[in-house]
């Protein structure tokens, strides 16, 4: 059901040498990674250099070392052409005419915080981008990836409605990193590959508000006890502060975040080049729950959200997740627009 990264989507001929890329969709998308600089930005704009439905890729960073990240990938044989776009005042020629912007711009955590720690600096950086994008590409498909994502996800929608140009079909909050590693985990205690592995995660992305719905896996998950299952659960919660741990300060997860974001970077592609069954799971502006933002499985599509799947019969222990994720989910998205209202 869900899409994955890199999935064919424009055969590649070899002719005389030279590499040619079929062109039976548009083909033509410029994509904006901004915080292109980063432990994320650098190895997700590395993959998006390889996606043949990326005609531009626009590299915006304040760092710099921009310019060079740009000129680097520039040297890669594949059509995408590459522009490095470096602070504020270079910020809206990388945004100008982006069909996909992506933002892993901002500071990631340390050993003993939180995300929500990391709102007072994160919040004002994804505000500026989401101006920018509002002024220069308003009907640009907007990915967020900076944290707290169920925090920035309101700012960014807060910020274009008061611009007048708010599309909540447009707005993601990218969750694809939980999918990925909920996959990674079954596909280890099944012993099959876990690319054949499909499972939902819901609600949110930080601690109690990652919700995998390990009893909608597919394959079922081979887990025999109930206690064996709520490990699993808490292991996919706790990934990202595994990762920041096992780092030592040196960052949060970093690559497969960037391979999670080609992926959802991809699926929204497919979708604006009008492949059908594009799924996968994000957090958007939502009506499943009382929380105004939600993540679950969503159907991309030429507009971006073409049609939100929701998320299926929940047994009595993920039914009791979501009751204990809905309070910490309410208070992140009313942060988030208290900031964007001020
Ligand atoms: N959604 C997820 O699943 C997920 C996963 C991992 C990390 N993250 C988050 O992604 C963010 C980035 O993580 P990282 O490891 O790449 O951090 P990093 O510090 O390595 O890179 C961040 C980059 O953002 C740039 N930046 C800072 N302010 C900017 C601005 N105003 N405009 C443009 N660029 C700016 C920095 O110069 C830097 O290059 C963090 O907030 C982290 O928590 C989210
Ligand atoms: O854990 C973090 O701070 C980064 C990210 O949200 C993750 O899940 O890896």
């Amino acid at each position: 059901m869900f899409s994955r990264v890199l999935k064919p989507v424009a055969s590649v001929a070899v002719q005389n040498g030279a590499k040619t890329f079929s062109t039976s969709g548009q083909n033509n998308y410029k994509v904006v990674v901004a915080g292109a600089a980063g432990g994320i930005g650098q190895p997700l704009a590395l993959l998006l250099k390889q996606n043949p439905l990326v005609s531009r890729l626009a590299c915006y960073d304040i760092a710099p070392v921009t310019p060079g990240v740009a000129a680097d990938l520039s040297h890669m044989d594949t059509p995408a052409k590459v522009t490095g776009h470096k602070g504020p005042e270079e910020l809206g020629s990388a945004i100008e005419n982006a069909d996909v912007v992506v933002i892993p711009a901002g500071v990631p955590r340390k050993p003993g915080m939180t995300r929500d720690d990391l709102f007072n600096t994160n919040a004002s950086i994804v505000r500026d981008l989401a101006q920018c994008v509002a002024s220069k590409a308003p009907k640009a498909l907007v990915a967020i990836i900076t944290n707290p994502v169920n925090s920035m996800v309101p700012i960014a929608s807060e910020v274009l409605k008061k611009a007048g140009v708010y599309d909540p079909k447009r707005v993601f909050g990218v969750t694809t990193l939980d999918v990925v590693r909920a996959a990674a985990f079954i596909g280890e205690i099944n012993g099959v590959d876990p690319r054949s592995v499909t499972i939902p995660v819901i609600g949110g992305h930080s601690g109690v508000t990652i919700i995998p719905l390990l009893s909608q896996s597919q394959p079922a998950v081979k887990l025999s006890d109930q206690g064996k299952i709520q490990e699993l659960t808490k292991r996919i919660q706790e990934a990202g502060t595994e990762v920041v741990k096992a780092k030592a300060g040196g960052g949060s997860a970093t690559l497969s975040m960037a391979y999670a974001g080609a992926r959802l970077t991809n699926a929204l592609l497919r979708g604006l080049n009008g492949e059908s069954n594009v799924v996968e799971c994000a957090y958007v502006k939502s009506d499943l729950t009382e929380a105004a933002y939600f993540a679950n499985p969503i159907l991309l599509g030429k507009n971006g959200l073409e049609k939100n799947l929701g998320y299926g019969k929940l047994n009595a222990y993920e039914q009791q997740l979501l009751k204990e994720a809905m309070p910490e989910l309410l208070k992140n998205i009313k942060t988030g627009e208290d900031f964007a209202k001020k």
